[in-house]
């Protein structure tokens, strides 16, 4: 899968993480910055990947900052994007099976690489299940 993947300031370091362990599982990765820790503004890196994702350039995105919830919010302003916030390992593999989620969004600060790792192994295991989910995720965007 080709893979878009962004964080602010806060998670350039799981950042980096992140694409090794992409590459190492076979996937193409862009990582559309930033590329320091200077501070930025974490909505102009998830509308990076969430623009990416919603044309079709990337089939899904990774998205990070301190909470993981500015990046979540700022996405999901992107028609047919579907960026949910991964909490807890089971969340990555809930948002594929029932919200057919396209981005993958964590916090930097309140979580560890250990989970992550976790998490895009499920993210990866995980098909979205349709059925009942397909409705609701059907009147999730209005626009689609
Ligand atoms: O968590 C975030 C947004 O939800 C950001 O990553 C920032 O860390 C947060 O807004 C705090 O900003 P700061 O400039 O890093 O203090």
């Amino acid at each position: 899968m080709n893979i878009a993947v962004a964080s602010d300031h806060a998670g350039v370091e799981f950042k980096k993480d992140i694409v090794a362990w992409l590459e190492s599982h076979g996937h193409a990765c862009t990582d559309m910055g930033p590329y320091t820790e200077d501070s930025v503004d974490y909505p102009d890196y998830a509308h990076k990947v969430g623009h990416s994702v919603a044309s079709g350039e990337s089939d899904q995105g990774i998205l990070l900052c301190g909470t993981g919830i500015g990046v979540s919010i700022s996405a999901n302003k992107i028609p047919g994007i579907r960026a949910a916030l991964c909490c807890r390992p089971e969340f990555a593999t809930l948002a594929r099976q029932h919200n057919d989620a396209n981005i993958l969004c964590f916090s930097a600060r309140f979580t560890d690489l250990a989970s992550i790792h976790e998490s895009l192994d499920n993210w990866f295991s995980a098909d979205f299940e349709g059925g009942r989910h397909q409705r609701r995720v059907d009147k999730i965007d209005p626009c689609s």
